[in-house]
């Protein structure tokens, strides 16, 4: 029987959660260390020689490792072609680069300000680090101009590369559901017609679900 995946981090980090909800979406088998950050164990020379910006997500299959959770997203699909959904990463050099395309979107265009907006809002009260109100008012209007681009893609299609649910829709569950189940700022997703559709069923997925109970659990 073959090893389970590693994965090394909390389930509360988004990056983390990127990782965990595609490998449920293509039912492969993983186990997830542990790493506790407020002792810095992501800090220590073990942990650099897996992910040596001393960050998570770091992983392992068998004799490899990798890290950045888009990249290993993309390395579960191809490895892992026949389990799970088989699309969930395209099938041909079209529907990949348009799925690229949006991965990229995600994490240029999408990520900078949501993520601002999750560590202001969602942690740093957590945290008893002190708001930075302008710079939440800058990330939320940087966000809503990214939105209304979103808003236009998602009423020409039903996910962000086309017909199917893909990478790239899922990359962007792990900031949307902070904002929206965390934050005050859930209006700049629900408040768009196409936007709102589209969270509601992204974040309906079993996948997803099983990450967010995992995160409970955490
Ligand atoms: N681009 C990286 C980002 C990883 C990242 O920012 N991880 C955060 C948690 S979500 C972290 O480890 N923060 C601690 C630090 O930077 O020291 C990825 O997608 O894997």
């Amino acid at each position: 029987m073959a090893t389970p995946v590693k994965v090394y981090g909390p389930p509360m980090s988004t990056a983390v959660s990127r990782v965990l909800a595609c490998l449920y979406e293509k039912n492969v088998e993983f186990e997830l260390i542990s790493i506790n950050m407020s002792k810095g164990e992501h800090k220590k020379p073990e942990f650099l020689k897996l992910q040596p910006f001393g960050q998570v997500p770091a992983f392992e299959d068998e004799s490899i490792s990798i890290f950045e959770s888009r990249a290993i997203c993309r390395y579960i699909c191809d490895k892992y072609a026949d389990k799970g959904n088989k699309g969930l990463y395209g099938t041909n050099p079209l529907a990949k680069a348009s799925i690229d395309q949006w991965i990229e979107a995600e994490g240029q265009s999408f990520n900078p300000p949501s993520s601002t907006l999750v560590f202001q809002l969602a942690f740093a009260p957590r945290m008893n680090i002190k708001q930075d109100k302008v710079l939440i008012r800058q990330n939320e209007e940087k966000l809503s101009k990214v939105l209304d681009i979103y808003e236009k893609r998602l009423g020409e299609a039903r996910f962000l590369a086309g017909d199917e649910f893909s990478l790239a829709d899922l990359s962007h569950l792990p900031n949307t559901q902070y904002l929206v189940s965390g934050t005050d700022k859930g209006n700049l997703f629900t408040s768009r017609e196409n936007v709102g559709r589209w969270w509601d069923e992204i974040s309906s997925r079993d996948s997803w679900k099983k990450v967010v109970d995992l995160q409970k659990g955490a």
